[in-house]
């Protein structure tokens, strides 16, 4: 007999997490700890639910530009070797724990040299970080690996050098690269040296676009920079059209995102947050997972949005209906999608997700 679906079994399911922010994940008592450690003073709260709260309801704020703001307060508090390798550590921890078998955890190392560190001491300290956080997690007896993405910030012109560290550590777990911060004004081109780099270095690459706009930004990524994958994504709705009767006709850019299995990472609890959907119900999630889209489910920035890995299951489970084969299809997509190698991908999928889900649907 089939498990029924529900927070509590979704936890136990096997899951695979592309697009989640290690500055966006802070335990919220970490976050104090962590402030008191280093007397960073401007935090809104000391105590950790009420900090919990704040970062919720502050995100919760209908745009992106408004929802960033709140990183300064986690930013503030990573600012050492020691900070960072904590940090990492509790992330892998956590996502282990809500039962993620395969992460690529993602952040902007320029973002952490405030106190001098360089971006190799930087890397290196989230690297030991993720690793220790493996060695915990396997100890309390769940298996999780974490890739890493680094990222370079939109409103920055570092991407160049960002690019060539994320090269610089791809035997290291590093696995690819992405541009985060502010859409609006701040296309994906201005960074096209950095892409192309990449391209030649047969490395791989992720795109936030479509979020917080539209599909100029999304056709941008594709065309121009050459993303294997988008982050979020949403917009892709723009290109297409349902008539009264119900027959759908999906314009050449949809066309091509479909047709060409690009993986689209999305996020529903943020996309909430920022006003990229107005609710769960009309996310564009629904429509695109029906039309079958290369749709992948992820957290982006689980202390902001509130959410986890398990909790967007569930909320899609109890909106759509999703049962076990459905997630286990939003899965498969997901570790189809990731920047490891094609043989360990297969692995993963044979040896846990599958097996995983079998014992759920009974
Ligand atoms: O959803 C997002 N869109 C664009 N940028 C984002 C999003 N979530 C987090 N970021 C930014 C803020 C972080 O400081 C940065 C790197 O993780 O990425
Ligand atoms: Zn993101």
């Amino acid at each position: 007999m089939s498990t029924p679906v529900n927070l509590d079994t979704i936890r136990l399911a096997p899951k695979v997490l592309l697009h989640d922010h290690l500055d966006g994940g802070l335990r919220p008592e970490t976050i104090a700890e962590l402030a008191a450690e280093c007397g960073y003073a401007d935090l809104p709260h000391d105590d950790p639910v009420a900090l919990e709260e704040w970062f919720a309801s502050a995100a919760d704020s209908g745009s992106l530009e408004l929802y960033l703001q709140t990183f300064t307060h986690t930013v503030a508090v990573m600012q050492t070797p020691e900070a960072l390798s904590r940090v990492a550590a509790e992330c892998a921890e956590d996502l282990a724990a809500d039962g993620v078998v395969y992460a690529e955890v993602r952040y902007a190392p320029e973002l952490f040299q405030e106190r001098g560190l360089t971006l190799d001491e930087i890397v290196r300290a989230v690297q030991e970080g993720f690793r220790d956080g493996e060695r915990r997690a396997a100890a309390a007896g769940r298996t999780i690996r974490i890739g890493t993405l680094l990222c370079a910030m939109r409103q920055n012109a570092r991407s160049g050098e960002i690019a060539e560290l994320a090269v610089r550590y791809r035997d290291a777990e590093v696995v690819g690269f992405d541009i985060a911060g502010p859409e609006a004004g701040f296309p994906p081109t201005r960074n096209l040296d950095a892409f192309e780099y990449l391209r030649r270095q047969n490395a791989h690459f992720t795109i936030h676009a479509g979020e917080a706009f539209g599909l100029p930004s999304i056709w941008e990524a594709l065309q121009h920079c050459g993303a294997e994958r988008l982050g979020h994504g949403v917009r892709i709705v723009d290109d297409i059209r349902v008539d009264d009767d119900g027959e759908v006709h999906l314009g050449r850019l949809a066309s091509y995102v479909r047709d060409r299995r690009i993986p689209l990472e999305m996020c529903p609890s943020s996309n909430l947050q920022t006003g990229a959907a107005k609710s769960l119900a009309e996310h564009p999630i629904g429509m695109l997972a029906r039309l079958r889209f290369r749709v992948t489910v992820n957290t982006d920035n689980r202390l902001m949005s509130h959410c986890s890995m398990s909790g967007e299951f569930a909320a899609l489970h109890e909106t759509f209906g999703y049962g076990w084969a459905d997630l286990q299809w939003f899965t498969v997509n997901a570790m189809k999608s990731a920047f490891l190698g094609f043989d360990e991908r297969l692995e993963i999928i044979n040896d846990q997700i599958k097996p995983g889900y079998a014992a759920l649907l009974g």
